[in-house]
């Protein structure tokens, strides 16, 4: 009976760490790279009576990616107890029995005797649970030693692709054989991870035609870089390579069509929605309806992701997308450097398809899997063994110990194991490294600094004293977190001020829909990229993105909506939602402003315009960059420029890839144009701006890697003048206390190999209290 009882206790006991893994599971989950929970709901273009479907396998899918270190008492019990499981019950009660019994209890006090005497080495749960992963796949043992041994061929140059119009640089060249020979190899791909603006589309371009037997090639590519692709195809390879845009309502739905072409060129995004409707269909009012994805139906030789960053959320969307594409060959594209983002590199490998490093391993058995399958949530699909049994060999062997012990100890180990990795299937060149076959010229950073007017520094005081009062008392009550999103928006409201007094004065309605304009709920502007949270609020793709990197909490779970203060969750990754242009008036703040009468400029614009008048030459022009976050002052400044006699553009995230194309095309080829007023929102990364050679960033952020690339957008290959890059800064405002803070964050970058850069971008308590601090 006591025995009895005794086994009973202890699987009660079993199932209640059960219960409370698939608890911290959970927990854990939250804290995944994206630090969000991914919103699976997504909108058909164009189908009014279409219902939201809400994706299944996301919520399904556990991440051991995630797990918390089994050195956590919990996997450490559950460990011990498991050992238990693959002996028959007897056996088990027999145990259960001998440590109750008389007999049982000498045992033990003979063995505790013994353990006094010669104490056993402490054996790490890590290695204990290593050794059982090598005892059940012995070819992992081999991994490592061979990775170490691999020899890295020495650089050698590609002979030039014939039909290809642009002279290949040296580096790119070796580039190219680099490329070559990696897809030859048993990774059938690799990460290709230049400096931005090094050339990574040509060198790509350059491999597709080093052989055209093989095709077609997939391309999957941000909006921004769709028509860029196109045009380099177009203007490097004399007619060679055939391209087909999917994108826009009129692209093709027979697999047929896809093949007669060597390349496809696609986003992020149709790549996302033709994948959804694919897997989990729309609702019409005649039923669940679901429709086969081209994309995913045709054997592409190869695909490549560019700005392969887009995947870092491996429970995302986009993720899965691109992960059911059917090639060969597999290549990621990305200018930031990965040995900094170590969970974000996970999604890559999974991509890439990097054995063993992608797949999950069983520690009671020799099964292993590509996909983490626990249909019941407790049981493997294939072995049968608890979920706490399975290991991704990722997961164990490099990120775990690296968020537990950092660069220390046995996380130092784990960061070599990466290291190693990334050698075999990573090529990295900088722009220092390669500056002689580059011959780029120099780039000058200034910060111009200035000070409000009377008016302005009345107006910014008195926002001021109210957002340091309510900040104060957040602090007073220790509830600085819980506020984090009323912190954010008076934070933005500050920036906005700092630009121009009208964009907070003269916003749009709080609501987030007038006269069919979507507006943001952070920044009150006309959104761009407009996305939804499963709350149905509305923001700016990047002003959301930003809210939800800049918070520090860990496990992201007190994160809220800006809006309506419940758990926020919103999938980053979504396709942007369409704006019915039939009821759409668009509500420029120009339109709303008497520009005739009483307007007054601000310091910051009246800057911007002496800083051109500088600029400005008899004998030929300079052509300048002007960088905001913020709509409304991009069309403030637009108004005042051509006031001033400047010709100017303007790219918004709102426009289609051929409207971009247009308008890059009309700057670049038209003389008189001066300025390109970009939206940080929309022309941050890939866009090759090089006719300019001044750049002039107007609202300072704290996140320093958003003005690196815009500066890249004037500093690469075709550059031949000094590139000068001035950011304004409004000297008695929160702006200078950012860019003091944007200084730290920098420093902390340079000076540590495991931070990621998820955690520079974050606002600590400690930072909000550096910013108020004055
Ligand atoms: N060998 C070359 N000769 C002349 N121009 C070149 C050469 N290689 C690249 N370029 C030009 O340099 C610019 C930058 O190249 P590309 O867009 O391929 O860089 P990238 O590394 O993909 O940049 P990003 O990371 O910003 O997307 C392009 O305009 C391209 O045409």
């Amino acid at each position: 009976m006591v025995e009895e009882g005794g086994f009973i206790r202890r699987s009660r006991r079993r199932n209640a760490k059960r219960m409370s893994y698939a608890e911290s599971d959970e927990d854990v989950k939250q804290e995944s790279d994206t630090e969000y929970q991914p919103d699976a709901g997504v909108k058909k273009e164009s189908d009014e009576d279409v219902e939201i479907i809400e994706d299944p396998e996301i919520k399904k899918e556990e991440d051991p990616g995630e797990i918390p270190g089994p050195e956590s008492k919990e996997e450490q019990d559950v460990d011990d107890d498991d050992d238990d499981d693959d002996k028959p019950l007897s056996q088990r009660r027999k145990r259960s029995r001998g440590s109750g019994s008389k007999e049982g209890q000498q045992k033990r006090g003979k063995r505790q005797t013994k353990k006094k005497k010669e104490p056993k080495p402490k054996i790490s749960n890590f290695d204990r649970n290593t050794e059982k992963l090598f005892q059940q796949h012995p070819q992992l043992r081999s991994v490592f030693p061979e990775l170490q041994k691999a020899v890295i061929p020495a650089p050698e140059r590609a002979p030039q692709p014939a039909g290809m119009t642009i002279r290949l640089l040296p580096f790119q060249l070796e580039g190219l054989y680099w490329l070559e020979k990696q897809e030859n190899s048993k990774y059938n791909g690799g990460v290709l991870s230049d400096e931005m603006g090094m050339g990574k589309t040509i060198q790509m371009i350059a491999l597709i035609m080093s052989n055209l037997a093989h095709s077609p090639t997939l391309v999957v590519a941000p909006t921004v870089a769709l028509m860029q692709w196109k045009n380099e195809i177009d203007e490097h390879t004399g007619g060679a390579l055939k391209v087909y845009v999917f994108h826009g309502a009129n692209r093709t739905n027979n697999v047929a069509d896809l093949k007669g072409y060597q390349v496809v060129l696609t986003t992020y995004s149709v790549l996302e929605s033709v994948y959804r409707l694919q897997a989990y269909g729309f609702r019409r009012k005649t039923g669940l309806k679901k429709e086969r994805s081209v994309l995913h139906n045709v054997d592409f030789y190869r695909v490549v992701l560019d700005e392969a960053h887009n995947i870092k959320d491996r429970q995302s969307s986009t993720a899965k997308a691109v992960n059911e594409l059917r090639a060969q060959k597999r290549w990621c594209l990305t200018g930031t450097p990965l040995q900094n983002r170590i969970g974000e590199m996970y999604s890559l490998i999974r991509f890439l398809d990097v054995e063993p490093f992608s797949g999950y391993y069983c520690i009671k058995c020799d099964c292993n899997s590509k996909r983490w399958r626990f249909s019941d949530n407790m049981h493997c699909d294939h072995c049968g063994h608890v979920m706490m049994q399975h290991r991704s060999f990722f997961n164990h062997f490099m990120l775990k110990n690296i968020q537990q012990f950092g660069a220390e100890g046995p996380g130092y180990e784990a960061f070599q194991r990466i290291q190693v990795l990334l050698k075999s299937i990573m090529l990295r060149r900088t722009k220092v490294e390669r500056a002689d076959d580059l011959g780029l010229p120099p780039r000058i950073v200034t910060v111009r600094r200035d000070y409000f007017n009377e008016e302005e520094k009345d107006l910014y005081r008195s926002l001021y004293t109210d957002v340091k009062r309510k900040f104060n008392s957040y602090v007073e009550e220790g509830v600085v977190l819980n506020n984090y999103a009323n912190i954010f928006t008076l934070i933005t409201r500050m920036r906005q001020l700092a630009d121009h007094p009208d964009l907070v004065l003269k916003r749009l309605p709080g609501s987030d829909a007038s006269d069919g304009v979507i507006v943001c709920q952070l920044c009150n502007d006309e959104a761009e990229e407009p996305i939804e949270s499963k709350c149905h609020h509305r923001f700016c793709r990047l002003c959301i993105k930003e809210y939800v990197e800049s918070f520090m909490e860990e496990s992201q779970k007190r994160l809220t909506c800006p809006v309506c203060h419940i758990g926020l969750s919103i999938d980053l990754s979504q396709q942007s939602i369409e704006v019915d242009m039939d009821s759409f008036h668009k509500q420029s703040i120009v339109s709303r402003l008497n520009m005739q009468g009483t307007w007054r400029s601000s310091t910051k614009i009246e800057a911007l315009v002496e800083e051109l008048y500088n600029l400005r030459s008899d004998n030929r022009t300079i052509k300048s960059i002007v960088f905001s976050q913020f709509t409304s002052m991009l069309d403030l400044i637009d108004w005042r420029l051509k006031r001033a006699g400047f010709e100017t553009v303007k790219l918004q995230g709102s426009m289609s890839p051929t409207q971009r194309d247009e308008t890059i095309k009309y700057f670049m080829k038209n003389i008189r144009c001066e300025v390109f007023l970009v939206s940080l929102k929309a022309g941050g990364v890939a866009l090759n701006l090089c006719e300019a050679s001044q750049v002039f960033i107007m609202d300072p952020w704290w996140n320093p890697s958003v003005e690196w690339q815009s500066g890249d957008r004037v500093h690469r290959i075709g550059q031949y003048r000094p590139v000068k890059i001035t950011r304004f800064c409004i000297e008695d405002s929160i702006e200078s206390r950012i860019i003091e803070l944007q200084e730290k964050k920098a420093n902390m970058i340079n000076a540590t190999i495991n931070q990621d850069e998820a955690a520079i971008n974050r606002l600590t308590p400690g930072d909000l209290q550096f910013l108020f601090n004055n």
